[in-house]
């Protein structure tokens, strides 16, 4: 099984109990395992971290336990957004790829930067929380797993940036996450225990420093959109889990409100039920695959983003003459375009509406002075190749299951939407009619 599908299935306790004899003592003679016992929910997260990720685990009783499949799932998405945002456009895992990490309130466990460590050997984390316990045990987890040289604890205080990029020394980082405190008041966590009608589905041990911050986790948030907006592209991806459906409506809307063009959500599933949301938002342009950014079956249409990918069918037989077709089409714009056969993929790049009537007259008028490969060098020797594309686009070719061959557009990079709307409706249209 990939690590991806790890825990895409309801977990099996009666397997896991075969394999960790410190679990099995609290498996219930129906294969269940009892919720409400602290000792045994703690015990579950240490069995699974050690049998899934050979990672050691040591917890106080009076702090949160992190269930394991929920924060690996962040993870996997955090690896999926940096994988389909990096400038080597491939679209997948580059296991030469440097990537810093700030997991904001890291908790005893410090389970994110042990699990994205464990993940990808190139990745490193710094580590905030403003709880001193919490610190000690998260540096003692960090030890005992040899991570010392790829995860930094920080004590911060509640006054302090959540995103202290100056104070802990980073000039820039891939990624944030968080998974913020929920609750807005004690009154409100003890209020919402109060109208579950039946028992919490998992012994919460967590202290109200865990759980509780003035204006829940929406205002916690809204403090890292603040604190974003002065950064900038000194970080990537921002990002946080949020426990709230409305929480999300609330987070989306106010990035609309600072201007944000380029975020993402995705439920986190964990078996059949969705629990959680992740949303991240970058200042910058590369733009994440649709399954990343709109990784989502329970958020209504106008709280995602753009679409990042554009599929039509060519009645075409053949993959390559498809291939040709496209490249005859791109090489008489004003753009660079290159297509890998053996992928059957072409990526490309355009300073502007470049496909316009008027931007291809002038196009042709440049043509006709000059041959077509002269003026491709004078094109590099001009300095174009230095402007900042406007749109970067991939071309990924198939055979279609009906016959024909499948064109997707993917939307690699650029802020303007309408600009890559243009652009695959006028190769649309060039290939359809
Ligand atoms: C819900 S817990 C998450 C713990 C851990 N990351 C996890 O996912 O299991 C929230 C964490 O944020 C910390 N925290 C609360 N306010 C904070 C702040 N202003 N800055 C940094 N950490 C904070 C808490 O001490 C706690 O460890």
């Amino acid at each position: 099984m990939s690590s991806k599908d790890l825990y895409k299935d309801e977990l099996d306790f009666a397997a896991l109990a075969l394999q960790s004899p410190a679990f099995n003592k609290f498996l219930k003679s129906n294969g269940q395992v009892d919720f409400s016992n602290p000792e045994a929910v703690q015990q579950l997260t240490k069995s699974l971290l050690e049998r899934d990720f050979k990672l050691k685990l040591e917890l106080p009783n009076d702090r949160l336990c992190p269930p394991v499949p929920n924060r690996f799932n962040y993870i996997l998405w955090i690896q999926d957004l940096l994988d389909t945002t990096s400038d080597s456009y491939t679209d997948t895992y580059d296991p030469n790829r440097d990537v810093v990490g700030l997991d904001i309130g890291t908790g005893a466990s410090c389970i994110y930067p042990l699990i994205g460590c464990s993940q990808r050997p190139k990745w490193r984390f710094a580590a905030t929380d403003i709880d001193e316990k919490n610190l000690t045990y998260a540096r003692s987890n960090i030890s005992q797993n040899n991570l010392k040289l790829r995860v930094r604890p920080y004590q911060t205080n509640y006054n302090e940036p959540l995103i202290p990029l100056d104070a802990i020394h980073l000039e820039s980082i891939d990624f944030c996450m968080c998974n913020p405190p929920f609750y807005s008041s004690t009154a409100d966590l003890l209020l919402s225990a109060a109208a579950k009608s039946r028992p919490p589905h998992s012994a919460c041990t967590g202290a109200d420093v865990e759980m509780v911050t003035s204006g829940g986790e929406v205002a916690f948030v809204n403090r890292m959109i603040a604190e974003s907006r002065v950064l900038g592209n000194r970080c990537q991806w921002y990002t946080s889990m949020l426990g709230k459906y409305s929480s999300v409506e609330s987070i989306v809307e106010n990035l609309h409100a600072a201007e944000v063009h380029n975020w993402a959500v995705k439920d986190l599933v964990q078996g059949t039920k969705t629990r959680r949301w992740t949303v991240g938002w970058s200042w910058g342009s590369m733009r994440p695959s649709q399954a990343v950014a709109r990784g989502t079956s329970t958020l209504p249409k106008h709280l995602l983003p753009f679409p990042s990918e554009y599929t039509f069918y060519m009645n075409d037989s053949t993959v390559d003459s498809s291939a040709r077709t496209i490249n005859n089409i791109l090489r008489a714009l004003d753009l660079n375009y290159q297509y890998r056969p053996t992928l059957a993929t072409g990526l490309g790049f355009a300073t502007g509406n470049v496909w316009s009537r008027a931007a291809r007259r002038k196009q042709a008028q440049k043509s006709s002075e000059a041959s077509a490969s002269l003026q491709y060098e004078h094109e590099s020797d001009d300095g174009t190749d230095d402007i900042e594309p406007a749109l970067g686009f991939k071309i990924h070719l198939g055979l279609g299951d009906m016959g024909g061959v499948e064109v997707m557009i993917r939307w690699v990079k650029g802020m303007d939407s309408v600009l890559f709307e243009s652009f695959c409706g006028m190769l649309k249209r060039q290939l359809t009619r």
